[in-house]
């Protein structure tokens, strides 16, 4: 073939190519074919269309005696899953809920093995006060091909990157809003939940959720359609809890799709009323002059009325986040610990458990390839072990590079959404170094894109307790062993220094402190959730490790980003146990212990003093660091932690010493 590579294609190999090209061989009938294959069965050009689509057939038969569908027709059973979403619709102040009708509306008839069904075809331009007499078209747990396909058709900013993945743009609004966040504060929440100073949890009446509720569900009754999810969150079988999810794009239906756990069918046939509902109507405002509104974005949460509003807000992460503070409300009443944590699992079972704030590294450290992933983000600790509450992970995509995350970057592919991203305009290949419409740009995929993710997301009580920081004053050690007490001390400080805005040329470190690793999305008082933190490592025997995933050898603008391999080195150590018995010395102001040596991380930098070349600079932000530390903590020294004084005076005592 090298040698002669033309022969394939050579006339002199076609016997009558010397005298000019072949005649044109007709059949005898002197009909003229232009193949061989049988034609199509169809008559019609609609009709070959209509083969092209094919229903699929149950993948399992209805179950004979459990579920309260099970002896249901399938008829029946649509009629009743159109009735339980037309109620989650409904206005307030109407009777019923709105008419609907399943499939696209712009696709006039639905033809399925060749029979025409014919569904009832309204125009989109029926005036919306008149939406009791219009069809709401409903989009029903749609396929990511199917979704793929209203994202292009009817959303602007959506393309298929090269490779295979859904670039989407999330709109003004680029990353959650917290400080839109409210919570309706009623005789069940009045006690349960933490109000006031530091709290998460901004208040808002009954009446006005109301108001917006109503605003939310006319806004997605006047559209022509609405795309509905019924999900489940929790691989715990006996803690999972049913999610609906009603929203207008389908960027938002492929996010949750790919984010919570996806029911197989026959679980979908069973799914009944949903245990929480999200109405995301974030493309349109709240109203200002409704009451406590502070800005057109508000994102409501009623625990009682188990339901969650979206307004002036399509930041999908929303939704995500959103749900994860019902379950930080939902699963602590069941003694269960809700962990705003990544996870993993080794060969031999053990499993350590990754907290640390938005950038620090949970979904980067726990996606490894020696290990099992059972999750990035968040996860329940019961009595049976850790349980991944979602069915997705959440990459952060700035500067992701092949070679330093390479599950990361293989899940990038069919069925992942990628959001915010810029693309080459030809080839769609991605530039992931480009900060032009957010430095948080992100990728959402289904768990099992990753290749040794564990499936079902569940495992053992953890051995380690890993808590990471990005500290960007460069002081922390790489790592440090933690006893219970410094565990709990740093859990409930919540560390981590992000670098503020570069384009105005500050460059000094802000220190965040975020209780439990996550205070934008804890319900009840930080210590109540440090408390059953404290009892199940204990009971259980997990060791506490600090790692700063942050700088070494000087503050953000002098040091660099620890490096990634040094870090994984670090994680492995601690994996295998090799960190648990290594020698450790003592550092001043912290008291941290860190160790002499690591196999494969400069011995040099695990201590920060030795990489810093201005000692005094380096003494000098350790303490201005350690100030902060303890600046923060004294809205927790007045609470008990636990049953015992003991451990919350040896809490008080395990932060910095100066
Ligand atoms: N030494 C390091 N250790 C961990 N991550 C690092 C390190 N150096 C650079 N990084 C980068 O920091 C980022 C960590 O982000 P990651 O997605 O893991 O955050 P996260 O903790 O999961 O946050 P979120 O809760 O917002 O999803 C990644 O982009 C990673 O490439
Ligand atoms: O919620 C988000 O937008 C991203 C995330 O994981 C976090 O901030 O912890
Ligand atoms: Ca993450
Ligand atoms: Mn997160």
């Amino acid at each position: 073939m090298a040698a002669n590579g033309n022969a394939e294609f050579s006339f002199a190999k076609h016997g009558s190519a010397r005298n000019g090209l072949s005649k044109i061989q007709t059949q005898k009938n002197g009909i003229c074919h232009d193949d061989s294959a049988p034609p199509v069965k169809a008559q019609t050009i609609d009709e070959l269309h209509s083969l092209q689509r094919k229903k699929s057939a149950p993948t399992t038969p209805i179950k004979g005696t459990e579920g309260a569908f099970a002896a249901l027709s399938e008829e029946e059973r649509q009629k009743q899953q159109l009735q339980s979403i037309s109620a989650s619709l409904a206005s307030l102040t109407r009777e019923t809920g709105p008419k609907l009708v399943k499939g696209d509306p712009a696709r006039k008839s639905e033809t399925a093995k060749g029979h025409a069904v014919h569904h009832h075809y309204h125009a989109p331009t029926i005036s919306v006060s008149d939406s009791s007499l219009k069809f709401t078209h409903v989009l029903y747990n749609l396929s990511p091909a199917e979704l793929y396909e209203q994202a292009i058709k009817y959303e602007k900013g959506s393309f298929i990157t090269s490779t295979g993945a859904l670039a989407t743009l999330s709109g003004a609004k680029t990353g959650r809003s917290p400080r839109d966040k409210r919570v309706v504060r009623d005789e069940t929440t009045e006690d349960d939940l933490w109000w006031g100073k530091g709290s998460p949890n901004i208040e808002m009446d009954e009446h006005t959720f109301m108001v917006n509720r109503e605003r939310a569900v006319d806004y997605l009754n006047s559209l022509d359609k609405v795309f509905v999810n019924d999900q489940f969150l929790n691989w715990d079988p006996e803690n999972r809890i049913k999610v609906r999810i009603v929203s207008a794009r389908a960027y938002h239906s492929l996010f949750m799709h790919n984010m919570c756990i996806r029911p197989s069918p026959e679980e979908l046939e069973n799914f009944g009323t949903p245990d929480f509902t999200i109405y995301n109507a974030g493309q349109f405002p709240c109203n200002r002059y409704t009451h406590y509104m502070t800005s057109s974005t508000s994102i409501d949460i009623n625990l009682s009325r188990r339901e969650m509003v979206i307004l002036g807000t399509q930041y999908a992460g929303e939704m995500k986040k959103g749900l994860f503070s019902v379950m930080h409300y939902l699963m602590p009443k069941r003694q269960i610990l809700s962990l705003h944590s990544g996870c993993n699992m080794g060969k031999d079972g053990d499993v350590a458990l990754f907290f640390g704030l938005s950038g620090t590294g949970k979904t980067t450290l726990s996606t490894d390839h020696n290990r099992y992933l059972i999750g990035d983000d968040e996860h329940c600790w019961s009595d049976n072990g850790v349980s991944n509450i979602e069915g997705g992970c959440y990459a952060k995509c700035i500067d992701l590079a092949r070679e330093k995350e390479p599950d990361i970057w293989n899940a990038i592919i069919f069925g992942t959404v990628l959001e915010n991203v810029v693309f080459d305009e030809h080839t769609r290949e991605v530039d992931y170094t480009d900060k032009s419409v957010t430095e948080n740009t992100r990728a959402a995929y289904p768990i099992e894109y990753i290749p040794n993710a564990k499936i079902p997301c569940v495992g053992p009580h953890p051995r380690n307790v890993i808590l990471l920081a990005c500290d960007a004053f460069g002081v922390l050690p790489p790592v440090s062993k933690l006893s219970l007490a410094q565990t709990m001390y740093h859990f409930i400080s919540g560390y981590t220094a992000l670098v503020a805005g570069t384009e105005d040329g500050i460059k000094e470190p802000q220190a965040t402190f975020s209780a439990c690793f996550g205070a934008a999305f804890i319900m009840l008082h930080p210590t109540k959730y440090a408390a059953m933190l404290a009892e199940k490592m204990q009971k259980h025997g997990a060791t506490g490790w600090l790692v700063n995933t942050g700088w070494s050898g000087g503050r953000y603008g002098q040091g660099n980003r620890i490096k990634l391999p040094y870090t994984r080195k670090i994680i492995d150590a601690i994996h295998s146990g090799q960190l648990l018995n290594a020698t450790y010395k003592r550092t001043e102001v912290f008291g941290l212990e860190i160790p002499i040596e690591i196999d494969g991380v400069p011995s040099e930098i695990l201590d920060p003093i030795n990489t810093w070349s201005d000692k005094k600079a380096y003494k000098d932000t350790l303490l201005q660091l350690g100030g902060l530390f303890k600046k923060n903590f004294e809205t927790f020294t007045n609470y008990k932690i636990g049953k015992d004084n003991k451990l919350t005076d040896e809490i008080l005592a395990a932060g910095p010493n100066f």
